[in-house]
């Protein structure tokens, strides 16, 4: 006999909020610490528009959905970008292949913006959000979305663009380093 539970007919344990007390209570260096252990892909994410041109580097960029064909993008409200996003509303998210470790660390850093850019070669697709052009794939975005969750903005993306490279090798930032991601070869 299979039972429904109804979610109002459950008693509230004092036990359980202990346990979400517990979890709230992890500190950001152990948490940080803990993500250093999963592995992402390294993106520069790029806009270009009435605020003007900006980039940065971004792991946390995630697939949502495909109908949309929807992404992800999580950006620091702190990061000298931010406003230069929320004001264009549209952006390219370059995922970057092995020869671009030092892009990605330009991207990352305090450099000037004109200097970012100065190190790759751009294109455009629809948007007008600069495309890497050696980039492993590209999905140019227009921003449908956005909420805030502690210090970042997640940014909902709907890809209205596409660009791939089918032979670059791949790049993984884990444990703070960059690592190659090589395709297997046919053989
Ligand atoms: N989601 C983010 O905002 C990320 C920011 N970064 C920034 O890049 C720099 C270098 O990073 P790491 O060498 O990996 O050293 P780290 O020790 O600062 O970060 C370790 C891991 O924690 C996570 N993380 C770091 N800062 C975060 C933040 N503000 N919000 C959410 N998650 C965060 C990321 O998964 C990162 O790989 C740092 O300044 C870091 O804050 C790096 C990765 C992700
Ligand atoms: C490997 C790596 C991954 C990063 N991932 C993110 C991210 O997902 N979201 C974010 O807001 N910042 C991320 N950052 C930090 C931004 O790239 C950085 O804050 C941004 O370039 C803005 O710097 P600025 O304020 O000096 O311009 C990452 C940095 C590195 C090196």
């Amino acid at each position: 006999m299979q039972t429904t539970l109804n979610a109002v007919d459950l008693p509230v344990a004092p036990a359980a909020n202990n346990a979400v007390e517990e979890i709230a209570a992890v500190e950001k260096k152990e948490y940080r610490d803990a993500m250093a252990h999963l592995g992402s892909a390294v993106n520069i994410i790029t806009t270009d528009g009435p605020a003007g041109r900006a980039g940065f580097t971004a792991s946390a960029v995630c697939s949502v959905t495909d109908s949309p064909p929807t992404l992800l993008v999580c950006l620091n409200r702190s990061a000298s970008v931010y406003p230069v996003f929320k004001e264009n509303q549209v952006l390219c998210v370059n995922t970057l292949a092995d020869c671009h470790e030092s892009l990605s660390n330009l991207f990352g850093g305090k450099t000037p913006m004109e200097q970012r850019f100065a190190a790759a070669e751009w294109a455009r697709l629809a948007t007008g959000s600069p495309v890497l052009t050696d980039a492993l794939v590209s999905f140019d975005c227009k921003v449908t979305q956005v909420t805030s969750v502690g210090t970042h903005d997640i940014l909902i993306c709907e890809a209205v663009a596409l660009r791939r490279n089918d032979e670059r090798h791949g790049l993984v930032y884990f444990d703070r380093r960059y690592h190659p991601l090589m395709r297997q070869s046919a053989c």
